[in-house]
């Protein structure tokens, strides 16, 4: 569906992507996982034929952007960082007109909006205007929107940023059952549970580059270990803690708020740290996750 190789895109003396070989086969879930800045938008919106390549070969859906974007455009949803929904506009009205664009006659377009509404649980809302709409129904409709073409890949651009956590849930479920229906995803995120929950395979990024690339299991398998031990001490500064603890674990990060204890087994670490004497604030043994494996390869958190 995509094949990009050394894909760059330069905005003056500044290189956002970097030289990035990704592969996306048709009917799995693909992510680009990175803090802000990674450049994952940069790379969305050249897969989505918006923004020219400024080096590198790029393939979508077996065809060169640079020479056939409407076509691809005709075959691909896209669900932008930021909903540009019409807000004077009603649910129905939004995608009657959207379809439109794509050249479906007016009883084709009608009977798609009435598919999608469903789709999107918003049949009850589909003759109120946007606006007072939640920011889990606008998502929605977004993604709503953008399938109105019967795209065979979908592109979105962190779906669920700024949404609390049972909208995200409500979100999920909705992709998850495009991707049962055959549609490929392609989405970026810098949440490690959407990461998890979604994609079958992944690339992390970090300053434009890959650092590294499979499944969600793979990925924490190869760069960390199975379980994490956190602590919280009551000291403002816990650097003198993980020299105390340093032995017990294959790994020791120090967060400001805590450390993070890499171990096979977190409860026998955590009954260790005991033995020591050492009396931390809270003790939490859990398994690791896609951000200890970014932690581990960059340093750094994914969400500061
Ligand atoms: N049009 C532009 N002109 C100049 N610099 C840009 C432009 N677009 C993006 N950048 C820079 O490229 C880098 C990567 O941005 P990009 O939006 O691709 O990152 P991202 O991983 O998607 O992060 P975010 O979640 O904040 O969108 C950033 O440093 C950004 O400031």
């Amino acid at each position: 569906m995509i094949s990009a190789h050394r894909l760059t895109k330069r905005f003056g003396e500044f290189t956002a992507v970097d030289a990035i070989d990704v592969e996306v086969r048709r009917g799995e879930a693909f992510g680009f996982l990175g803090p802000n800045g990674a450049g994952k938008s940069s790379t969305m919106r050249m897969i989505g034929c918006v923004s020219p390549p400024t080096d590198g070969s790029l393939r979508i859906l077996g065809l060169d952007p640079a020479t056939d974007g409407p076509s691809i455009r005709a075959r691909l949803g896209v669900v932008p960082q930021r909903d540009t929904l019409d807000e004077e506009l009603t649910v129905r009205e939004n995608i009657l007109v959207y379809g439109r664009y794509f050249g479906l006659s007016r009883a084709q377009v009608r009977a798609k909006a009435d598919e999608l509404l469903e789709f999107a649980q918003l049949t009850e809302r589909a003759n109120s205007v946007v606006e007072p709409l939640s920011g889990g129904m606008k998502r929605r409709l977004t993604i709503a929107r953008s399938l109105v073409n019967d795209p065979e890949l979908l592109l979105l651009d962190e779906p669920t940023t700024g949404l609390d956590p049972q909208a995200r849930h409500v979100l999920w479920d909705r992709l998850f059952r495009l991707k049962r229906s055959g549609v490929t995803l392609v989405l970026t995120t810098h949440y490690m549970d959407e990461a998890e929950q979604l994609c079958d395979r992944l690339v992390v990024m970090d300053g434009g580059r890959i650092v590294a690339e499979g499944s969600p299991r793979e990925l924490i398998a190869l760069h960390s270990t199975r379980e994490v031990l956190e602590l919280r001490f009551a000291a403002d500064d816990h650097t003198p803690y993980a020299a105390k603890v340093t032995d017990l674990a294959e790994r020791v990060e120090v967060l400001p708020d805590r450390l993070l204890l890499y171990t096979d087994d977190g409860d026998a670490t955590a009954a260790a740290v005991q033995g020591r004497g050492l009396e931390p604030l809270s003790v939490l043994a859990r398994r690791s996750t896609l951000e200890d494996v970014f932690l581990h390869l960059t340093g750094r958190t994914l969400v500061d």
